[in-house]
C-alpha cells in the first residue's frame, strides 16, 4: 500500500497536533453544552475517533452516511443520504464532522437537511479543507489542514475504498490511476 504514495501532504504527527488544536478549540467554545459530533460515514470515521478523544467532556456522538463520489475522483454532484440520523436534533448544538470539504456539495447538502430538524445551532468541523475546488460556499467553522488541490488518500480518505487506513495523508503515484 505505501508503495503507491508519491508523497506525504499531512503526516501522523501533524495530524496529532491538529486533532488536539481542534479538540481544545472546540472545549473552550462548547463549554456548558452537550454538544452532538456527526460524523459523516465512512472518511470521517479515524478522524472522529481521535477527535472526541481530544475533546474531554459532554458529548454525544452520531452517524450518516452521505455518499457523492463512489469510486469517482470527481463529486457526481448528486448527494445522496445512505444513513440517516436515529435521533431528533431539534434544540441540540450540532458539530458536523468531516475528513475533507471539496466542492462543498455534501455539506451545502447536509446542513440544508440538517436545518429543517430545528437544531439550535449547526457547526462544521473538517479535517482537510480544499478551497481551491469550492464550487459552494459553505462556511468551514474548524479547519484542520487546508490542501492542495491534489486527490489525496489516507487518515480515512480513499481511492476505491482503499488506503482509508494509511495513518497519514499523502498523493497516489499516476501509475495507479493509470492501472485502472
Ligand atoms: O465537498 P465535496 O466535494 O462534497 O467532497 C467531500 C465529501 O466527499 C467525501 O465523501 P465520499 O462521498 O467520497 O464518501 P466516503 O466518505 O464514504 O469516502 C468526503 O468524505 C466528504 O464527505
Ligand atoms: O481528495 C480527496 N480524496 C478522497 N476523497 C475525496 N473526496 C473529496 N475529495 C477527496
Amino acid at each position: 500500500m505505501r508503495e503507491n504514495i508519491e508523497k506525504t501532504i499531512v503526516s501522523t504527527e501533524e495530524i496529532q497536533k491538529t486533532v488536539a488544536r481542534l479538540g481544545q478549540e472546540l472545549q473552550t467554545d462548547y463549554q456548558g453544552k452537550v454538544p452532538i459530533f456527526i460524523c459523516i460515514l465512512k472518511g470521517a470515521v479515524l478522524f472522529m475517533t481521535d477527535l472526541i478523544r481530544a475533546y474531554d467532556a459532554p458529548a454525544e456522538i452520531e452517524f450518516m452516511d452521505v455518499s457523492s463520489y463512489g469510486d469517482a475522483l470527481e463529486s457526481s454532484g448528486e448527494v445522496r443520504i445512505l444513513k440517516d440520523l436515529d435521533i431528533p436534533v431539534k434544540g441540540r448544538d450540532l458539530v458536523i464532522v468531516e475528513d475533507i470539504i471539496d466542492t462543498g456539495r455534501t455539506l451545502e447538502a447536509l446542513i440544508k437537511l440538517l436545518q429543517t430538524r430545528e437544531a439550535a445551532s449547526i457547526k462544521i468541523c473538517s479535517f482537510l479543507n480544499k478551497p481551491a475546488r469550492r464550487l459552494i460556499n459553505v462556511h468551514v467553522d474548524y479547519t484542520g489542514v487546508t490542501v492542495p488541490d491534489e486527490f489525496l488518500v489516507g487518515y480515512g480518505l480513499d481511492y476505491k475504498n482503499q488506503y482509508r487506513n494509511l495513518p497519514f495523508v499523502g498523493v497516489l503515484k499516476p501509475e495507479v490511476y493509470e492501472q485502472n
